[in-house]
Formats: C-alpha cells, structure tokens, sequence
C-alpha cells in the first residue's frame, strides 16, 4: 500500500480492488503442530504426541476483504493467525503471500513482508512496550522498513496515523499507561499501519475490551480497511462482533476449517451444525426469531488426539446414526455421548458417589450410584431409547461401579455407530461462494438421514 493510497483512498474498498476475487494470502493444507516434549527421552517415549492447533486448513483472503476466522476458545484461530505471519513456522503445508510462499522463511529473508502483512494482538498494553512513547512505538516500525526521510517525517506520519485512528495527535509524547483499553488498541492500530500494509491479522482485537468501546474499535478497523484497501483477517469467538464487519466467514473448529460463507449467508442459514450452534449463542434483537437453539455441550476436545471422522461428532447434535440403531437420533446422540465419555474414561464414579452421599448422607448403594451414573452422563430430557441400548448402558454403569472399566467398555462395544465417527466429511459446496465440510449436507448422506428433533440442524445441516 503506498502512502498516496492512504491519503487518497477510495471510499470503498471493493472500487479498489474491483471485485474481490484477486487472492492477496492464501494457505494450502497448513498445518501447525507444536511437539509436546522437551528433550529426547521425552520424544522417545510420546512419539506422536504433538498439539495439532492447526491441521489442514485451506484458506484464502481476498484483496480488499475482510474474512473473519470464528471458533471457540482453543480451536486454533491464534496458531492460525500467527502462522499467516510466519510468527509459527508450519509444520506442514504452504502460506503464500500474492502468489510467494512465505511459509517458514527465516527472519531476514521475511523482512519484505513483515511491512506487508501486520498483526494486532488481543491484549493491547502486553503488546506495547510500557516504557516507549506512543510516537516512539509507531515510528519505530517505520525506521526499520525504511519509511520517512527523517525522524521529523516519520513524527509527522505518526500524528497523520494516530489522528486517523481516533487519537490527538498531541498524544505523540504520552506512554501506553496513560490510556484506556481502546485507546491502547488504537494504539496498536496506528502501528499496524506505519509500515503501509496490505493485510491485516487482527486477533480477538475487542475481546479485552469493554462492551461499550469494543464497536468503536470494530467501526474503526471497517472504516480503515474500507478507506485503505486493506485485506483483513479477523479472529473472534464471538460471532455477533463479526456480523457488522465481515465480509467473509470461515468457521473453525478443532484445527479445521468446517464452513465458509459471505457472512450475511452464514447468519441467514448457516449450513454446519457446528454453526448453527455458535449462532444460536449469539443474541438476537428479535427473541422469537431464535427458533432453533442449538445446546452445545462440553468444551472443545484436546488437539492432541482428536476425534476421528469429523471432529465434531463427539458433540454433534445433528450426529448420524448407524443404520443398525432402532431409536430416534436424539436418544442416539445421548447413548453416543454415554459411549464416548465411557470409551474415554471420563466418568467419574467416585466423585458421583462422594456427591450423593454428601448431598443424601449415609452410604449410598452401588446400584444407586449406577443408576446416578446413568441418569448424569445421559445429557438432555430422559427420553426413551431402544430397549437394548438402555439395558446395555445400566450394565454398562453396573460395571463401571464395580470398578472394571473395560467391561464396561466392551459391554457397550458397537452400540453406537455412526459414519460421522468413521470417515472425514469432504467439502460440499453449499451455495454460491459457500462450502461445509459435514455429512449432513453431503447429498450421498443426506437422504438416508433423519431430520433432528426441534433444533433445525435436519437435512440442511
Ligand atoms: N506454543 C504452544 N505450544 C503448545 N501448544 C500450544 C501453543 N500455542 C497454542 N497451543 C495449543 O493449541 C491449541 C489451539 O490454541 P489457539 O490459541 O490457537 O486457539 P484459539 O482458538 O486461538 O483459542 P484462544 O482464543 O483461547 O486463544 C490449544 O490447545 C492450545 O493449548
């Protein structure tokens, strides 16, 4: 971006970039996994076991865009943005920067870019050196990239930058201490900017902000990228703070990149469960219009050894039952949820004993404690599931009672399968400039399944 672009930008970034379809970074099969161990016995003896923060994700950001990367906590999104920047070197795949992989250049050799792609972090005072004036922490970049011909240039440049962020340019001589939250991420805003770049990593940009000043924030960082061309790349798990400022979506879930859509698409009918339960968490003006809300249960698995299949089938509410199941899928989804937490050693039969006996005194009676095990790890409303299927689960909380966990295992074997378990779900495209990666909306799937109860994740989704 050159300093005229800044200066005389079109009031509309998509006049610049004509329609957006020129790719400004791209991803391909990026993958980022951070190894676990910290010395050779250590490697020897978790061969394999490494974090797979990111794990295949193809993306593309387009000129003049701003695609927002949405997920819960843990997801990947940071690893993400930060191996956009070359911050992480991949661990496998490839990062492209207009068409040049970027990916896992060293220091000097990324310095080029460094001036083209720029990031704002989370938590703008840990990200600005205490002791340095804000004129000090926006000129710096522009020394090190050779931008202005003098340190009165650069100043002047710096009181244009923090003007155009909202600030007084009188504040050139104050440290980031003296100011509020936003004030600090405008901050970081404003030495974003100093090197001219094109594309911008913001990183949960609000999410360290107060309600009150995170719209500023997000209106200031739609006007900059509107009024310079930029390309943005906006990180967030809160998917109402994206709504006004996204173009693009995509939606990111264990390492993965499970749906893309324009945005306004994406919030009218998304077409990924994992969607349609981010957004029925986010708060509408009209609450008769959340007709579908979709619970979703439990926190994000590890990435260490994630699910196999789709990711998501663990908490899936839309998961497919196995041609063999007899019952409806919502008891499917329940006995499913029961056989994982089994499979994965998750119940905890001590703690729910010590929790009845401390709530009821006395002792409680192993069949009890068994009958507690089922009623808590069978998540939602009792409804009835296939005679086989209960008995097999009481049995199966029998024997984790009697302390023999791969009885139990056994016992509940195949009971629930489900192609969501068994294979990776390919991209589907799903509309114009839209895609999901679930069986629900893969055709092949999708007449043989049935419809969800009361959630709306049915055959769409
Ligand atoms: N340097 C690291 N070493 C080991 N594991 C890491 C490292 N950085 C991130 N992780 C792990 O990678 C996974 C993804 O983390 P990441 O921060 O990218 O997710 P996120 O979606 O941005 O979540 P959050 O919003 O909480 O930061 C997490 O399990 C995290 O613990």
């Amino acid at each position: 971006m050159s300093r005229e672009t800044m200066t005389d930008a079109p009031a509309d970034a998509s006049e610049k970039a004509g329609v957006a379809t020129d790719v400004v970074l791209e991803t391909e099969g990026l993958k980022k996994h951070f190894d676990q161990s910290d010395g050779f016995l250590d490697r020897l003896l978790n061969a394999g076991q490494s974090v797979k923060a990111v794990d295949g994700v193809d993306l593309e950001l387009r000129a003049g865009e701003t695609l927002a990367v949405v997920g819960e906590s843990g997801c990947g999104k940071s690893t993400l943005g930060r191996t956009l920047l070359n911050l992480h070197e991949p661990t496998e795949g490839t990062v492209r920067f207009r068409g040049e992989e970027i990916g896992g250049l060293s220091d000097r050799e990324m310095r080029p870019y460094r001036s083209e792609i720029q990031m704002v972090f989370q938590d703008p005072l840990a990200s600005l050196n205490p002791r340095q004036t804000v004129g000090d922490i926006v000129t710096a970049p522009m020394e090190v990239h050779g931008i202005g011909d003098s340190d009165a240039d650069r100043t002047e440049r710096a009181k244009e930058l923090l003007e155009r962020v909202g600030l007084k340019p009188s504040y050139i001589d104050r440290y980031p201490g003296q100011f509020s939250g936003g004030q600090q991420q405008r901050v970081g805003i404003a030495r974003a900017l100093a090197v001219e770049p094109d594309v911008i990593v913001a990183d949960e940009p609000v999410s360290a902000l107060d309600v009150s000043v995170q719209a500023q924030i997000l209106n200031l960082l739609k006007n900059l990228q509107s009024e310079l061309g930029l390309s943005l790349v906006l990180i967030a798990h809160d998917l109402s703070v994206i709504r006004q400022v996204a173009s693009r979506v995509a939606v990111m879930y264990l390492g993965k990149i499970v749906e893309t859509a324009p945005v306004r698409e994406l919030f009218e009918e998304p077409k990924h469960p994992y969607t349609k339960s981010l957004l029925s968490a986010v708060p509408r003006i009209d609450p008769s219009a959340r007709t579908d809300r979709v619970v979703l249960r439990g926190t994000v698995p590890s990435p260490i050894d994630p699910p196999s299949g789709c990711r998501f089938h663990t908490r899936c509410p839309a998961v497919i039952p196995g041609d063999d199941w007899s019952g409806s899928q919502a008891a499917f989804r329940r006995a499913f949820t029961f056989q994982t937490r089994v499979e994965g050693g998750d119940v905890d039969v001590d703690a729910v004993r010590r929790q009845m006996e401390g709530a009821e005194g006395g002792s409680a009676s192993d069949e009890a404690v068994a009958e507690r095990i089922v009623e808590t790890t069978l998540p939602g409303e009792p409804r009835s599931l296939p005679d086989d299927a209960a008995e097999r689960i009481r049995e199966a909380a029998r024997l984790l009672v009697d302390g023999d966990a791969d009885a139990a295992d056994r016992t509940l074997g195949e009971l629930c399968l489900s192609p969501c378990a068994d294979d990776e779900p390919a991209r589907v495209d799903t509309g114009d400039d839209r895609w999901a990666a679930c069986h629900r909306v893969d055709p092949e799937h999708d007449a043989s399944v049935e419809p969800m109860e009361g959630t709306g994740a049915g055959s769409s989704g």
